[in-house]
C-alpha cells in the first residue's frame, strides 16, 4: 500500500518522503514555517512536540531552523513519569536534540512532575499546562498499536482522554511498554492544534493507519481520533 493510494479523510494531506533523513528535514520546513506564521499572526508561538526514538533527527534539523526562538515556546505531547536525564525521559530528548544551538533560546515547559502519585503529577502537570497557550503546532508520532501521544488502547482513562468533554488536559495514563507510567495530553488539548502534523515511518505503521481509516472506534486505534483536517501525514519506508 502506498500513503497515495491511501482513502484520506476530506482536508486530510499526506505527503510520502523517500528515506527518514529526508523526513526530518521536509518535516523540519514544515514546522518552521508554521511556527513562522504563528510569530508572524501573534508574536509569540507554541509548539507541541512528541517523544520515542524517530523524532531525534527532526528535532536536529529543526533547531537548525532560522527562527525568533526567544518567542517560542516547546512542550510535550506526554510525557514518561520518569525524572530529567532518565534515559526514557522525553524532556531530556528534547533537551538534548532539539534545544541546541539558536532553539537553546527556546522556553521550554515539561510535563514531568514529582509527586507521591501518577495522578499527583498531572494535576501538577495540568497546573504548568494552564499558563501554556493554546497549541499553534503539533507534532504526533503514532506506535504499531495505534497509540499516539500516550494515548493507549485498553488504557482505564483512555475514553476520558478522547472525549472532547474532558476537562483535562493531562491525564495519567499506564503504557503495555516500559516505563508503564505515563502523563498525557487529552484530545481536546490536541485536538484544538492550529496546524497539526502526524511523522511515521515504515510499512509496519502506515498498515496502521491504513487499518485506522478503515474503522472508526478510537478506543481500539486511539490515532483515529486525529485523522480528520487539519491533519498533515508525514510518511516514509
Ligand atoms: O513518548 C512517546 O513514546 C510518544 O510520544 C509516542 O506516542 C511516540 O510518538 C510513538 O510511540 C512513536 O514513537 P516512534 O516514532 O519513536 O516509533
Amino acid at each position: 500500500m502506498a500513503i497515495s493510494k491511501l482513502d484520506l479523510p476530506v482536508g486530510v494531506l499526506a505527503r510520502s518522503l523517500d528515506n527518514p533523513s529526508h523526513l526530518a528535514d521536509a518535516l523540519a520546513q514544515r514546522v518552521a514555517e508554521a511556527l513562522r506564521a504563528a510569530l508572524d499572526s501573534h508574536g509569540q508561538a507554541t509548539l507541541v512536540v512528541s517523544g520515542g526514538r524517530s523524532p531525534i533527527a527532526f528535532f536536529a534539523a529543526l533547531a537548525q531552523q532560522q527562527l525568533a526562538w526567544s518567542q517560542v515556546t516547546v512542550s510535550l505531547a506526554d510525557e514518561r513519569w520518569v525524572p530529567l536525564g532518565h534515559a526514557d525521559s522525553n524532556e531530556s530528548l528534547v533537551r538534548a536534540h532539539l534545544l541546541q544551538g539558536r532553539a537553546a533560546e527556546a522556553r521550554f515547559v515539561g510535563l514531568y512532575q514529582a509527586d507521591a502519585s501518577l495522578e499527583g503529577a498531572a494535576q501538577k502537570a495540568e497546573a504548568a499546562l494552564a499558563a501554556l497557550p493554546a497549541i499553534d503546532v503539533l507534532v504526533l508520532g503514532m506506535g504499531d498499536d495505534g497509540h499516539t501521544a500516550s494515548l493507549f488502547p485498553g488504557n482505564p482513562l483512555l475514553a476520558d482522554a478522547l472525549s472532547q468533554k474532558c476537562s483535562r488536559s493531562c491525564l495519567p495514563m499506564q503504557a503495555p511498554s516500559l516505563p508503564h507510567q505515563r502523563l498525557s495530553l487529552t484530545l481536546p488539548r490536541l485536538a484544538a492544534a492550529r496546524t497539526q502534523l502526524l511523522a511515521i515511518q515504515g510499512p509496519g505503521k502506515l498498515a496502521t493507519l491504513t487499518q485506522a481509516l478503515a474503522g472508526d472506534d478510537p478506543l481500539q486505534l486511539p490515532i483515529r481520533a486525529f485523522l480528520h483536517a487539519p491533519l498533515e501525514i508525514y510518511w516514509c519506508p
